[in-house]
Protein backbone atom coordinates (compact mmCIF):
# COMPACT_ATOMS: atom_id res chain seq x y z
CA UNK A 1 0.00 0.00 0.00
CA UNK A 2 1.34 3.44 -0.99
CA UNK A 3 -0.01 6.46 0.84
CA UNK A 4 0.33 10.21 0.22
CA UNK A 5 -0.45 12.91 2.75
CA UNK A 6 -1.11 16.25 1.10
CA UNK A 7 -0.45 18.98 3.66
CA UNK A 8 1.74 18.00 6.61
CA UNK A 9 0.63 20.58 9.17
CA UNK A 10 -0.63 19.81 12.67
CA UNK A 11 -2.94 16.99 11.61
CA UNK A 12 -1.14 15.80 8.45
CA UNK A 13 2.12 15.39 10.35
CA UNK A 14 0.30 13.60 13.19
CA UNK A 15 -1.19 11.17 10.62
CA UNK A 16 2.25 10.67 9.09
CA UNK A 17 3.72 9.80 12.51
CA UNK A 18 0.93 7.28 13.20
CA UNK A 19 1.41 5.67 9.80
CA UNK A 20 5.17 5.49 10.30
CA UNK A 21 4.72 3.91 13.79
CA UNK A 22 2.29 1.31 12.48
CA UNK A 23 4.40 0.38 9.43
CA UNK A 24 1.25 -0.06 7.32
CA UNK A 25 2.64 1.45 4.19
CA UNK A 26 5.20 0.50 1.57
CA UNK A 27 5.92 4.14 0.72
CA UNK A 28 4.70 7.34 2.30
CA UNK A 29 4.74 10.62 0.39
CA UNK A 30 4.35 13.70 2.57
CA UNK A 31 3.83 17.12 1.01
CA UNK A 32 3.84 20.75 2.04
CA UNK A 33 5.16 23.89 0.42
CA UNK A 34 7.93 24.40 2.96
CA UNK A 35 9.36 20.92 3.54
CA UNK A 36 12.24 22.25 5.68
CA UNK A 37 9.96 21.94 8.71
CA UNK A 38 9.77 18.15 8.14
CA UNK A 39 13.48 17.53 8.75
CA UNK A 40 12.76 15.07 11.58
CA UNK A 41 11.37 12.65 8.94
CA UNK A 42 14.09 13.25 6.37
CA UNK A 43 16.21 10.17 7.06
CA UNK A 44 13.42 7.58 7.24
CA UNK A 45 13.35 4.78 4.66
CA UNK A 46 10.46 4.83 2.18
CA UNK A 47 9.29 8.27 3.35
CA UNK A 48 9.44 10.90 0.62
CA UNK A 49 9.13 14.59 1.42
CA UNK A 50 8.14 16.85 -1.44
CA UNK A 51 6.34 20.07 -2.25
CA UNK A 52 5.13 18.49 -5.50
CA UNK A 53 1.58 17.26 -4.82
CA UNK A 54 1.34 15.78 -8.31
CA UNK A 55 4.37 13.53 -7.73
CA UNK A 56 2.80 12.30 -4.47
CA UNK A 57 -0.61 11.63 -6.05
CA UNK A 58 0.95 9.85 -9.05
CA UNK A 59 2.83 7.43 -6.79
CA UNK A 60 0.10 6.53 -4.30
CA UNK A 61 -2.92 4.25 -3.93
CA UNK A 62 -4.37 6.31 -1.09
CA UNK A 63 -4.26 10.10 -1.01
CA UNK A 64 -5.04 11.86 2.26
CA UNK A 65 -5.86 15.59 2.03
CA UNK A 66 -4.96 17.39 5.27
CA UNK A 67 -4.90 20.98 4.05
CA UNK A 68 -6.95 24.02 5.02
CA UNK A 69 -10.41 24.16 3.35
CA UNK A 70 -9.41 27.31 1.44
CA UNK A 71 -6.70 25.29 -0.40
CA UNK A 72 -8.85 22.29 -1.35
CA UNK A 73 -10.24 23.51 -4.66
CA UNK A 74 -6.87 24.68 -6.02
CA UNK A 75 -4.94 21.55 -4.95
CA UNK A 76 -7.59 19.08 -6.13
CA UNK A 77 -7.89 20.84 -9.48
CA UNK A 78 -4.10 20.78 -9.86
CA UNK A 79 -4.08 16.97 -9.46
CA UNK A 80 -7.44 16.23 -11.11
CA UNK A 81 -6.02 14.62 -14.27
CA UNK A 82 -3.91 12.19 -12.17
CA UNK A 83 -6.65 10.66 -10.01
CA UNK A 84 -7.43 7.05 -10.95
CA UNK A 85 -10.56 5.01 -10.32
CA UNK A 86 -8.66 2.47 -8.20
CA UNK A 87 -7.28 5.18 -5.90
CA UNK A 88 -8.93 6.10 -2.61
CA UNK A 89 -9.14 9.79 -1.77
CA UNK A 90 -9.47 10.56 1.92
CA UNK A 91 -10.22 14.08 3.12
CA UNK A 92 -9.80 15.08 6.75
CA UNK A 93 -10.72 18.68 5.97
CA UNK A 94 -13.33 19.69 8.53
CA UNK A 95 -16.53 21.19 7.18
CA UNK A 96 -15.61 20.37 3.57
CA UNK A 97 -18.34 17.88 2.82
CA UNK A 98 -18.12 15.15 0.22
CA UNK A 99 -20.48 16.89 -2.20
CA UNK A 100 -18.05 19.84 -2.32
CA UNK A 101 -15.27 17.48 -3.41
CA UNK A 102 -17.58 15.82 -5.95
CA UNK A 103 -18.42 19.29 -7.30
CA UNK A 104 -14.71 19.62 -8.18
CA UNK A 105 -13.83 16.10 -9.42
CA UNK A 106 -17.15 14.38 -10.08
CA UNK A 107 -18.59 11.25 -8.49
CA UNK A 108 -16.57 8.54 -10.26
CA UNK A 109 -13.82 8.36 -7.66
CA UNK A 110 -13.87 6.78 -4.21
CA UNK A 111 -14.01 9.59 -1.69
CA UNK A 112 -13.85 9.05 2.04
CA UNK A 113 -14.38 11.84 4.54
CA UNK A 114 -12.55 11.06 7.78
CA UNK A 115 -12.50 12.96 11.05
CA UNK A 116 -9.53 11.87 13.15
CA UNK A 117 -7.78 13.75 15.92
CA UNK A 118 -4.17 14.60 16.73
CA UNK A 119 -3.83 11.51 18.95
CA UNK A 120 -3.36 9.74 15.61
CA UNK A 121 0.37 10.52 16.08
CA UNK A 122 0.40 8.00 18.95
CA UNK A 123 -2.05 5.59 17.22
CA UNK A 124 -4.91 6.53 19.57
CA UNK A 125 -7.20 8.55 17.32
CA UNK A 126 -10.95 8.19 17.42
CA UNK A 127 -11.78 8.54 13.73
CA UNK A 128 -15.26 8.79 12.22
CA UNK A 129 -15.63 8.07 8.52
CA UNK A 130 -18.22 8.21 5.77
CA UNK A 131 -17.99 7.95 1.99
CA UNK A 132 -19.59 8.90 -1.28
CA UNK A 133 -21.49 6.20 -3.21
CA UNK A 134 -18.42 5.04 -5.14
CA UNK A 135 -16.35 5.00 -1.94
CA UNK A 136 -18.61 2.44 -0.18
CA UNK A 137 -16.37 -0.33 -1.52
CA UNK A 138 -13.33 1.36 0.10
CA UNK A 139 -14.86 1.87 3.57
CA UNK A 140 -13.34 -1.41 4.85
CA UNK A 141 -9.93 -0.39 3.55
CA UNK A 142 -10.21 3.02 5.23
CA UNK A 143 -11.39 1.48 8.52
CA UNK A 144 -8.54 -1.01 8.36
CA UNK A 145 -6.08 1.89 8.12
CA UNK A 146 -7.70 4.06 10.81
CA UNK A 147 -8.08 1.07 13.17
CA UNK A 148 -4.30 0.72 13.07
CA UNK A 149 -4.09 4.40 13.96
CA UNK A 150 -6.54 4.08 16.85
CA UNK A 151 -10.21 3.20 16.59
CA UNK A 152 -12.74 4.04 13.86
CA UNK A 153 -16.45 3.96 13.22
CA UNK A 154 -18.53 4.63 10.11
CA UNK A 155 -21.17 7.32 10.63
CA UNK A 156 -23.84 8.79 8.32
CA UNK A 157 -22.49 11.83 6.47
CA UNK A 158 -24.95 14.11 8.26
CA UNK A 159 -23.26 13.24 11.58
CA UNK A 160 -19.79 14.34 10.45
CA UNK A 161 -20.14 17.84 11.94
CA UNK A 162 -21.05 16.36 15.34
CA UNK A 163 -18.16 13.88 14.97
CA UNK A 164 -15.79 16.78 14.26
CA UNK A 165 -16.79 18.47 17.51
CA UNK A 166 -16.73 15.37 19.70
CA UNK A 167 -13.70 13.57 18.25
CA UNK A 168 -11.46 16.15 16.55
CA UNK A 169 -12.06 19.27 18.66
CA UNK A 170 -12.62 16.84 21.52
CA UNK A 171 -8.87 16.49 22.08
CA UNK A 172 -8.66 20.22 22.85
CA UNK A 173 -11.68 20.02 25.16
CA UNK A 174 -10.17 17.13 27.15
CA UNK A 175 -6.80 18.92 27.29
CA UNK A 176 -8.50 21.97 28.82
CA UNK A 177 -10.24 19.77 31.42
CA UNK A 178 -6.94 18.07 32.24
CA UNK A 179 -5.26 21.47 32.53
CA UNK A 180 -8.00 22.74 34.86
CA UNK A 181 -7.55 19.67 37.07
CA UNK A 182 -3.80 20.26 37.05
CA UNK A 183 -4.29 23.82 38.30
CA UNK A 184 -6.49 22.50 41.09
CA UNK A 185 -4.03 19.73 41.96
CA UNK A 186 -1.15 22.22 42.21
CA UNK A 187 -3.20 24.32 44.62
CA UNK A 188 -3.62 21.13 46.67
CA UNK A 189 0.17 20.95 46.93
CA UNK A 190 1.08 18.50 44.15
CA UNK A 191 4.00 19.10 41.79
CA UNK A 192 2.80 19.92 38.24
CA UNK A 193 4.49 16.89 36.61
CA UNK A 194 3.21 14.54 39.31
CA UNK A 195 -0.26 16.10 39.00
CA UNK A 196 -0.39 15.56 35.22
CA UNK A 197 0.72 11.91 35.67
CA UNK A 198 -2.01 11.32 38.26
CA UNK A 199 -4.71 13.08 36.25
CA UNK A 200 -3.92 11.50 32.88
CA UNK A 201 -3.77 7.98 34.29
CA UNK A 202 -7.01 8.54 36.20
CA UNK A 203 -8.54 9.82 32.96
CA UNK A 204 -7.41 6.68 31.08
CA UNK A 205 -8.89 4.58 33.91
CA UNK A 206 -12.27 6.31 33.64
CA UNK A 207 -12.32 5.78 29.87
CA UNK A 208 -11.26 2.12 30.23
CA UNK A 209 -14.07 1.44 32.72
CA UNK A 210 -16.64 2.65 30.19
CA UNK A 211 -14.99 0.98 27.18
CA UNK A 212 -14.64 -2.39 28.96
CA UNK A 213 -18.05 -2.46 30.63
CA UNK A 214 -21.51 -1.46 29.56
CA UNK A 215 -22.20 0.88 32.45
CA UNK A 216 -23.59 4.40 32.21
CA UNK A 217 -21.09 6.96 33.58
CA UNK A 218 -23.49 7.73 36.46
CA UNK A 219 -23.35 4.07 37.56
CA UNK A 220 -19.57 4.37 37.84
CA UNK A 221 -19.99 7.70 39.68
CA UNK A 222 -22.34 6.01 42.18
CA UNK A 223 -19.60 3.50 43.02
CA UNK A 224 -17.23 6.35 43.94
CA UNK A 225 -19.51 8.71 45.84
CA UNK A 226 -19.51 7.70 49.50
CA UNK A 227 -22.58 9.29 51.18
CA UNK A 228 -21.45 12.39 53.01
CA UNK A 229 -18.00 11.98 51.44
CA UNK A 230 -15.59 14.16 49.51
CA UNK A 231 -16.53 13.04 45.96
CA UNK A 232 -20.15 14.17 46.14
CA UNK A 233 -19.06 17.42 47.78
CA UNK A 234 -16.75 18.07 44.83
CA UNK A 235 -19.25 16.98 42.18
CA UNK A 236 -22.07 19.09 43.61
CA UNK A 237 -19.88 22.19 43.81
CA UNK A 238 -18.79 21.63 40.17
CA UNK A 239 -22.44 21.41 39.11
CA UNK A 240 -23.37 24.52 41.19
CA UNK A 241 -20.68 26.29 39.16
CA UNK A 242 -22.26 25.01 35.92
CA UNK A 243 -19.79 22.28 34.82
CA UNK A 244 -22.17 20.10 32.75
CA UNK A 245 -24.06 23.11 31.43
CA UNK A 246 -20.90 24.88 30.28
CA UNK A 247 -19.63 21.76 28.52
CA UNK A 248 -22.94 21.22 26.72
CA UNK A 249 -23.05 24.89 25.69
CA UNK A 250 -19.44 24.69 24.48
CA UNK A 251 -20.17 21.63 22.35
CA UNK A 252 -23.22 23.36 20.83
CA UNK A 253 -21.21 26.52 20.05
CA UNK A 254 -18.56 24.38 18.38
CA UNK A 255 -21.22 22.46 16.41
CA UNK A 256 -22.93 25.67 15.27
CA UNK A 257 -19.60 27.01 14.06
CA UNK A 258 -18.59 23.91 12.06
CA UNK A 259 -22.12 23.67 10.61
CA UNK A 260 -21.82 27.28 9.42
CA UNK A 261 -18.39 26.56 7.92
CA UNK A 262 -19.79 23.46 6.16
CA UNK A 263 -22.65 25.49 4.62
CA UNK A 264 -20.33 28.11 3.05
N1 LIG B 1 -5.68 20.13 13.65
C1 LIG B 1 -6.60 19.23 13.97
O1 LIG B 1 -6.63 18.69 15.09
C2 LIG B 1 -7.63 18.84 12.96
C3 LIG B 1 -7.66 19.39 11.71
N2 LIG B 1 -8.60 18.98 10.80
C4 LIG B 1 -8.58 19.52 9.45
O2 LIG B 1 -7.32 19.22 8.86
C5 LIG B 1 -6.92 20.26 8.00
C6 LIG B 1 -5.52 20.69 8.37
O3 LIG B 1 -5.54 21.23 9.68
P1 LIG B 1 -4.17 21.58 10.42
O4 LIG B 1 -3.20 20.46 10.23
O5 LIG B 1 -4.52 21.99 11.78
O6 LIG B 1 -3.71 22.84 9.56
P2 LIG B 1 -2.25 23.35 9.26
O7 LIG B 1 -2.39 24.74 8.77
O8 LIG B 1 -1.37 23.08 10.43
O9 LIG B 1 -1.77 22.40 8.06
C7 LIG B 1 -2.06 22.60 6.73
C8 LIG B 1 -0.80 22.31 5.96
O10 LIG B 1 -1.08 22.40 4.57
C9 LIG B 1 0.12 22.80 3.95
N3 LIG B 1 -0.17 23.35 2.63
C10 LIG B 1 -0.68 24.57 2.30
N4 LIG B 1 -0.75 24.70 0.97
C11 LIG B 1 -0.26 23.54 0.44
C12 LIG B 1 -0.07 23.07 -0.88
N5 LIG B 1 -0.37 23.83 -1.94
N6 LIG B 1 0.43 21.85 -1.05
C13 LIG B 1 0.76 21.06 0.01
N7 LIG B 1 0.61 21.45 1.28
C14 LIG B 1 0.10 22.68 1.50
C15 LIG B 1 0.75 23.82 4.90
O11 LIG B 1 2.17 23.80 4.86
P3 LIG B 1 2.98 24.81 3.90
O12 LIG B 1 2.50 26.19 4.22
O13 LIG B 1 4.42 24.55 4.19
O14 LIG B 1 2.60 24.38 2.54
C16 LIG B 1 0.32 23.30 6.28
O15 LIG B 1 1.37 22.63 6.93
C17 LIG B 1 -7.94 21.39 8.13
O16 LIG B 1 -8.78 21.33 7.01
C18 LIG B 1 -8.71 21.04 9.41
O17 LIG B 1 -10.06 21.38 9.32
C19 LIG B 1 -9.52 18.01 11.09
C20 LIG B 1 -9.54 17.43 12.31
C21 LIG B 1 -8.62 17.79 13.37
O1 LIG C 1 -10.77 23.85 14.97
C1 LIG C 1 -11.04 23.45 13.83
O2 LIG C 1 -11.82 24.09 13.11
C2 LIG C 1 -10.44 22.16 13.31
C3 LIG C 1 -11.50 21.13 13.03
C4 LIG C 1 -11.50 20.22 14.22
C5 LIG C 1 -10.23 20.49 14.85
N1 LIG C 1 -9.64 21.53 14.31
Amino acid sequence: MKIAIIGAGNLGLAIAKGIINSKITETLYITKRNIKTLQELDTLDNVFLTSDNREAVKNSDIVIFAIQPAHMQEIILDCKDLFKEEQTLISVVAGFNIHKIEDIIGDNLSIIQAMPNTAISVNQSMTCICSNKKGKEKINLAQNIFNQLGYSIEVPEEQMQAATVICSSGIAFWMRLIHAQTQGAIELGLEPKEAVDMITHTCIGAARLLISGNNHPEQEIDKVTTPGGCTIAGLNEMEHQGLSSSIIKGLLASYNKISKIAKN
